[in-house]
């Protein structure tokens, strides 16, 4: 695949170490050779003005970022790194008008005839215009030429196409040098392996009529017809009992990857399914079904899994397109390949994580063509539906607008209310694996909330939350840290330490095993360090949501916005601007944020309470959820932290647990052997919590009740309490 060697954004890699001259010599041997290789290219020459090395701020200057991104782009992917400018469509237009270079507005991209072709005979419509530019990040992809890259790629390549009086520029001359030995040897060996695969599966025609049904009773697909299988192209691969669903290019119809559907019987008798992918799954973007799509077709319906697409083609005749990722993210590289249906249906699948997925997915696909089949009884995901019988045409008929109106009735919100009541434990958000007296009490993490942690000085707050963030990125939760105190790489060897659960230190052997396995997980940082601007981190933190579907976002801490900001200004009205933008981008975006804020000063032996978050009382009344890490509070136990959740919008409860540190493993969450105490609290009017009663339960923490009957001795109702007691409290220091 051609791809643009104009990637930027790995300038971050040097965070955390100063504002250090960037010379070669910081990069291993095979990077170091690469390193000097874009200076061969033209096209990299001319439109360069200031090719030194060097860092400005901690950042590097963007002729820099040019060279060192494109040879170090796979460590990239995680480390956020946001365009020199944030763009706007408007700055988009304007370039190009001013280039004269004609466009349309699509959906979610402008369509331009491709620069990197000869352009066709006159008169050819603009129905043929192949270059995509994302209206929100101006990222480019040409669908002829397979040319990707970044809106200041673009403009350099125009930049030099009108400099030289051309009508094109060769895509060859982005492809001047070549991938790393490491990239071309890891790319041919995934090809290689997708090529083993699909060589040795056999097609369903192939197998015997026992073998099928075999097949079929097991992936819960009976009612799929061997020629819908077959149309799809979908195969089986006996050695894993794998189905195996290709991934052909929409250019030229060759195989660049597959994805293998496994069922495995667990002891229980409970069939379990698994995933995988070759290419790996954050460079496989199948959308599958997409060779079957006419250029004509203008409605598509969008599912979360291959076998729903193929239910929906099957049941409604309708063309249907598989996210390649399911209801985790919507990478907006697949954008451009959407474009051309004026009404897209998403159909993610029978829950209420889809549900709101397919919310998310349609503000970037356009609120205004996209229509919703929202989950219920009668409503389950397509091969569910098919599986039952259900009248699939009939339930994508009835699937709402995603645009909604600004003033709403009862009757329009009536089915959204049931959904929440007949789905209690899934509005209760996703469940700790590692907390589950977190989920006791604050039941899930859940979308479009800001959760405050607050703690004393060197209590554990970045260890604790890091775990905290890690147990949910595990389950799939895309997360996104802003950590400003502790550079990535420190905070990075944290996570993995939790990861492992092990000192890896003293077992070096296993650490690529184990950052394997890590490297999968959906994390990324921010690359500020020490003093930022609150507008550009919450930027940067729109753009995340954008790119990777970004869910919880963790800032640690506060206190390193405030620096920025204008210091004539009140601080503590400075504080409350920036928690109350935290607390819009939450709500705006559907993703929850995790803010660290210190406590102010207290005296050494008191409790921290919701009070005792420095500034005023904003932090607590914003706040969805407030939670405290409590130092030395068990008699019986010096030293040992305690949790305090001291609100929880969502139902109320709120109480306390032991935390239990392992120093090797830097986790929170080993399991407390025997008898655990619990202290029940109570809210007084002050918003405070008093111990009242200290009760011994027997080790629980295993088995985390289910969310709705999740009322236990140590937990007490007081949210109505809590939500505004803390309305006009005073300025601290
Ligand atoms: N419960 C604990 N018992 C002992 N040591 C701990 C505990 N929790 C964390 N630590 C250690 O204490 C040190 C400080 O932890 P951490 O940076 O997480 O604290 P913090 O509250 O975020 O600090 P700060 O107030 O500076 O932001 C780390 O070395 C960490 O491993």
């Amino acid at each position: 695949m051609w791809r643009s060697r104009f990637l930027r954004g790995a300038g971050c890699l040097l965070q955390g170490t100063g504002c250090i001259p960037c010379k070669p010599s910081h990069l291993p041997p095979w990077r170091y050779l690469s390193f000097y290789q874009p200076c061969l290219n033209p096209v990299l020459q001319r439109s360069l003005r200031a090719p030194a090395w060097y860092c400005f701020e901690n950042r590097l200057r963007p002729a820099f970022a040019l060279y060192f991104c494109r040879t170090l782009r796979k460590d990239a992917k995680s480390i956020m790194d946001f365009p020199a400018q944030p763009l706007t469509v408007t700055d988009i237009k304007q370039y190009l008008r001013s280039k004269d270079i004609p466009f349309y507005d699509g959906y979610s991209c402008l369509h331009a005839p491709s620069i990197f072709m000869e352009p066709g005979p006159e008169g050819s419509g603009k129905e043929n215009y192949s270059l995509f530019i994302d209206k929100t990040t101006g990222q480019f992809q040409c669908k002829e030429t397979l040319v990707e890259g970044s809106w200041e790629d673009l403009q350099d390549c125009i930049e030099v196409m009108l400099n030289e009086n051309q009508t094109s520029i060769s895509p060859n001359v982005l492809l001047g040098f070549p991938e790393s030995m490491e990239e071309q040897e890891e790319r041919e060996m995934e090809m290689k392996e997708v090529q083993r695969i699909w060589s040795s599966s056999v097609p369903f025609s192939d197998l015997l009529d026992e073998e099928v049904q075999l097949i079929k009773t097991m992936f819960l697909i009976g009612k799929l017809t061997n020629a819908t299988l077959k149309k799809f192209g979908v195969r089986f691969f006996k050695p894993t009992k794998s189905l195996v669903f290709p991934w052909f290019s929409a250019h030229d119809s060759g195989l660049r990857g597959v994805k293998l559907l496994s069922a495995a019987v667990k002891g229980d008798g409970q069939v379990v399914y698994t995933e995988a992918t070759v290419p790996k799954i954050s460079s496989y973007h199948n959308l599958f079904g997409l060779p079957l799509i006419g250029r004509k077709d203008g409605e598509v319906v969008l599912t979360g899994r291959e076998i729903d697409s193929m239910a929906v083609s099957q049941a409604t005749g309708l063309p249907s397109l598989a996210l390649p990722r399911g209801v985790s993210c919507l990478p907006p590289i697949l954008l451009p390949y959407l474009e051309q249906f004026k009404k897209v249906t998403l159909w993610l699948g029978g829950d209420m994580r889809s549900w709101e997925a397919s919310k998310i997915f349609s503000r970037k696909l356009g609120l205004k063509r996209c229509s919703l089949i929202r989950p219920g009884d009668f409503q389950p995901c397509p091969s569910e539906a098919l599986a039952q019988g259900r009248n699939l045409p009939r339930i994508v008929k009835a699937s709402i607008p995603a645009a909604h109106k600004s003033i709403v009735s009862f009757k329009q919100l009536r089915e959204d209310v049931y959904g929440e009541l007949a789905n209690v434990e899934q509005v209760a958000g996703i469940q700790w694996s590692r907390f589950p007296e977190l989920n006791r009490i604050l039941k899930g993490h859940r979308k479009g909330e800001l959760t405050v942690l607050t703690g004393p000085t060197g209590s554990g707050k970045t260890t604790f939350i890091s775990e905290f963030a890690l147990d949910l990125c595990m389950q799939g939760v895309n997360t996104l840290w802003g950590s400003f105190e502790i550079n990535n790489v420190r905070l990075a060897k944290i996570m993995l330490t939790q990861f492992a659960k092990q000192r890896l230190e003293e077992n070096l052997d296993q650490y690529d095993m184990w950052a394997d396995k890590f490297e999968d997980l959906p994390l990324y940082f921010m690359t500020f360090h020490g003093q930022q601007n609150i507008k550009t981190v919450l930027d940067t933190m729109q753009h995340a949501v954008y790119l990777y579907d970004i869910s919880h976002v963790i800032i640690d801490n506060l206190q390193f916005m405030m620096g920025q900001e204008n210091l004539s200004v009140d601080k503590f009205a400075v504080q409350d601007h920036i928690i109350g933008a935290f607390r819009k981008f939450a709500t705006n975006s559907c993703c929850h944020v995790t803010l660290i804020i210190h406590p102010r000063k207290e005296e050494d032996d008191k409790e921290l309470q919701t009070a005792s978050i420095f500034g005023t009382a904003k932090a607590s009344q914003e706040a969805d959820n407030v939670l405290i890490l409590q130092e030395k509070k068990l008699v019986t136990c010096p030293g040992r932290r305690s949790l305090q959740v001291a609100k929880n919008r969502f139902d109320g409860d709120v109480g306390i647990f032991p935390l239990e540190f392992n120093k090797a493993s830097l986790t929170f969450s080993a399991l407390v052997k025997g008898k655990q105490k619990l202290r029940k609290v109570k809210v007084d009017k002050n918003n405070s919590t008093e111990e009242i009663e200290e009760t011994e339960l027997k080790e629980k923490s295993e088995k985390a009740p289910k969310p709705a009957k999740a009322k236990t001795s140590k937990t007490v109702k007081g949210s109505a309490a809590l939500k505004n007691t803390t309305d006009g409290e005073g300025k601290d220091q």
